[in-house]
């Protein structure tokens, strides 16, 4: 009889999941982690940090009141790194004191180590006194996440060029950075050291970025980045980072040089699959450590399983704790739904965006119709009360069957306020439900009203004229 029915490699959030999935099934259950990485990539260095860092960024700058009070309004003028990990430190202590005690209470045993294949039924934890510890187990599932991608061609030193592993170890707020990578880590923090006061540029090698949101919401974001002194390179690659005595020097393909105090090289990241032994499973990874995965995330030996950002896109803590619950529930044979399509994005930047379903972008190419709806925070009475001037909530809807066919969202509250959206979208609702409702006033969320009234006042006007 193998020792435990699933072992766990990976304390994150799809891990976690598929953790205490498992272990509400009655199912004697074990997670591997490094003792200082419970709570995964997630708690430690991602999501959690990354949520905190901007709150008090947004706290200290006071950049949200200044519509309010004026722009040189601040709640602290010389904001320290040690003012903003203070939050942050309090914030993940907790975070990991939680999930260890859910671990504990659905009696999930803890093994403090890395682990590795021995064979496709047994993981080795080698421990910190460097001691081995087999484990067997009737299911396995991965959930080992990523790490930041580092070139050879970039002289990290943690301290003036860094990945997002360790932002917080900056000794102090640089006056100039350079960001390399305009993906969703490399915006959020572009966003939060502009509200610092940085003078930040963004490299980018695509033509422009976050090419999965609204059009119009990108152009909103740029301007408000580049209120913030935010300068953009797009079309343009790095070719090396290098540090010297009194700075930093990003050079690009193009030959530009850019100097900075501080390098943010954000530009992608690995799957933690390399030192897993995976062939001794009978597995493989792809060349950036991602492992395939079926609809079940079972891998190509069944009785695998893998989850979260080692399978690859959409590489998120919420998808990713799906993923380890579903995966849970196919290997002990309970029924699971299909994950909903109708995922959410949410990208924290500031102002911080979301959508559900389809962009315009989207719906045109696949000559799918649709009409607009749109309100501005600027007209609703909470926005003026927050001094939130340019947020806005647009309605993509079916002039055919008026139900919604995207929701995007821009300004305060957006990675809140879309679940209303979704919520009407995936219990098939129409534009209807939304113009009928009452919502609370004064409120955000009164943004859906005003944004349906004015789709289906646009859709009156298509009705009479095709009458
Ligand atoms: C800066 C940043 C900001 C982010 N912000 C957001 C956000 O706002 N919203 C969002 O949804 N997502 C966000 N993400 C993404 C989110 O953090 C990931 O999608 C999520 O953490 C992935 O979860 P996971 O289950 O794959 O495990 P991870 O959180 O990646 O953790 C993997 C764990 O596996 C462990 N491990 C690795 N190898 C082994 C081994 N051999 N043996 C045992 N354990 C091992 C690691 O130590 C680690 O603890 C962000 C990511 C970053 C980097
Ligand atoms: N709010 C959120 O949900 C959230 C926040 C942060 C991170 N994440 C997750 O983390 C993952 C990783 O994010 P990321 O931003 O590091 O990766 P990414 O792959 O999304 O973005 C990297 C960007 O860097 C660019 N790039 C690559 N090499 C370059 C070079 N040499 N010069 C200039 N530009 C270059 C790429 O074109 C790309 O646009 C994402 O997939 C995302 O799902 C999610």
């Amino acid at each position: 009889m193998p020792d435990f029915d699933m072992l766990v490699l990976g304390s994150g959030p799809g891990g976690q999941k598929a953790a205490i999935a498992a272990a509400k099934l009655g199912r004697r259950v074990a997670v591997v982690d490094r003792p200082d990485m419970v709570g995964g990539v997630s708690i430690h260095t991602g999501t959690i940090p990354s949520k905190t860092l901007r709150e008090a960024v947004l706290y200290l700058t006071g950049l949200t009141q200044r519509d309010l009070y004026g722009q040189s309004y601040r709640l602290k003028d010389d904001i320290t790194i040690g003012d903003l990990t203070a939050r942050t430190q309090h914030v993940v202590g907790r975070e990991v004191d939680v999930i260890r005690n859910q671990l504990s209470r659905n009696q999930i045993s803890l093994y403090a180590g890395i682990g590795r294949f021995v064979d496709a039924h047994t993981v080795a934890v080698r421990e910190a006194d460097g001691q081995d510890q087999l484990l067997t187990a009737e299911h396995i599932v991965i959930a080992t996440g990523t790490r930041p991608a580092r070139p050879e061609s970039v002289a990290f030193d943690g301290q003036t060029i860094l990945d997002s592993d360790n932002v917080l170890t900056l000794e102090g707020v640089p006056r100039s950075m350079v960001i390399v990578g305009a993906g969703v880590i490399g915006m959020e923090y572009a966003s939060m050291f502009a509200a610092l006061g940085s003078k930040v540029t963004v490299v980018e090698k695509r033509a422009g970025m976050l090419d999965m949101c609204d059009v119009e919401v990108i152009e909103s974001l740029k301007y408000h980045l580049r209120d913030l002194a935010v300068a953009f390179r797009f079309g343009e690659t790095v070719a090396s980072v290098e540090r010297h005595a009194r700075g930093t020097l990003t050079v690009l393909e193009s030959g530009k040089k850019i100097p900075a105090d501080a390098v943010l090289y954000s530009a992608g990241r690995q799957g933690l699959t390399d030192e897993l032994d995976l062939d001794k499973a009978g597995l493989t990874a792809d060349p950036r450590g991602r492992i395939t995965v079926d609809e079940h995330y079972r891998t190509e030996v069944p009785h695998i399983y893998a989850v979260g950002d080692v399978i690859g896109f959409p590489a998120l803590a919420a998808t990713s704790m799906e993923q380890g619950r579903s995966a849970a529930y196919h290997a002990f044979g309970e029924p699971v739904g299909q994950m909903d399509h109708l995922q959410p994005i949410g990208i924290y930047t500031i102002p911080e965006i979301s959508f559900v379903g389809r962009t315009e972008d989207q719906l045109t190419e696949a000559c799918v119709p649709f009409e607009v709806g749109i309100a501005r925070y600027r007209e609703l009475a909470r926005g003026q009360i927050i001094g939130d001037q340019h947020g806005m909530l647009k309605l993509l809807v079916s002039p055919q069957d008026r139900k919604l066919l995207g929701v995007h969202c821009f300004g305060t509250g957006a990675t809140e306020l879309i679940h209303i959206g979704q919520s009407v979208m995936g219990c098939g609702g129409t534009v209807d439900y939304l113009v009928n409702a009452v919502f609370n006033y004064p409120t955000l969320a009164e943004s859906y009203k005003v944004a349906a009234l004015d789709a289906t006042n646009r859709l009156r006007q298509l009705d009479r004229i095709g009458d």
